[in-house]
């Protein structure tokens, strides 16, 4: 049974979200890996400063359609994309958009770690080094903000120029979270970010992921149906590359609309 004691305030309704509460914007996607259709006509709204999961069977396409919200797919050979994706209202597959300043809006956070292997105050402001800032008190600033918004601070504040190698798997994914958090997204994506980590760390990132929100637009792509009733305002659940339903999380998980996804949350198949 999935423990629904935790669930949020339903939020604002979906097909009235207003431009300016609406985050992203995906309209008619298609995607294609070679003559294999993953995604079919994908249409929904992202709330702004909200928390938004992706959850459906394994193969269902969850992950590749939080990857085309940052382009990550451009980097797969056969992948082709129609439709539009909006960030505030730009379609971000036009041509004119500059991928990498995309992703610095869109901040992305996979399922295993993957610090580099530098100090942990380098890991923190790699991005803003990468934009070319190197004035050491506004890189002081920004480590100790993102590692206080990813709730690391504390832990390592004694020892930011520790390899970060170091630290636990948790804290390491806390980490890829300040690294990420730092260049100021307006969105992140988090991909299973808790699948290879303990339960006390699950915890403690899903906390975070809460408080996350009230800074950032959150997107999480997760396998676990309990964790996505306790993080997230809306869910959508996936089927075979399609968006079967998309709701608030409350009325997703207590009174599905559709029988497909009332089997996958009662546990009939996944
Ligand atoms: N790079 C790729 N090349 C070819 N096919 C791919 C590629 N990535 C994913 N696919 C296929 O696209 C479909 C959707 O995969 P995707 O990883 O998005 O699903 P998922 O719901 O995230 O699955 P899981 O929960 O197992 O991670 C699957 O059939 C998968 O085999």
């Amino acid at each position: 049974m999935i423990d629904l004691s935790n669930l949020n305030a339903k939020t604002d309704d979906l097909n009235t979200l207003t431009p300016e509460n609406t985050a992203l914007e995906i309209k008619n996607l298609d995607l294609f890996y070679g003559d294999k259709q993953a995604l079919h006509n994908v249409s929904m709204k992202i709330p702004k400063g909200k928390v938004t999961a992706f959850i459906g069977p394994s193969g269902c396409g969850k992950s590749t359609l939080l990857r085309c919200i940052n382009r990550m797919n451009d980097l797969v050979e056969i992948c082709r994309v129609d439709g539009n994706i909006e960030l505030q209202g730009i379609n971000i597959y036009d041509k004119s958009v500059d991928v990498a300043s995309l992703r610095r809006r869109i901040g992305m956070v996979f399922q295993r770690p993957n610090p580099f292997p530098k100090s942990i105050y380098e890991n923190v402001v790699y991005g803003l080094r990468l934009q070319g800032i190197n004035d050491r008190r506004t890189l002081d600033e920004a480590c100790e903000t993102s590692l206080r918004g990813a709730a690391l601070w504390n832990e390592v504040k004694d020892r930011l120029h520790d390899n970060a190698f170091g630290l636990s798997g948790g804290q390491q994914q806390r980490l890829v979270i300040a690294r990420a958090i730092a260049i100021g997204p307006e969105v992140l994506l988090l991909d299973e970010p808790t699948s290879a980590l303990d339960p006390i760390s699950t915890l403690t990132v899903e906390e975070l992921i809460t408080e996350l929100k009230k800074k950032f637009t959150v997107v999480i792509v997760t396998h676990n149906m309990q964790q996505a009733a306790r993080v997230s305002d809306q869910t959508a659940f996936m089927y075979m590359g399609k968006l079967i339903e998309y709701s608030d999380t409350n009325t997703l998980f207590t009174s599905p609309k559709q029988k497909q996804t009332e089997d996958y949350i009662t546990g009939r198949y996944g």
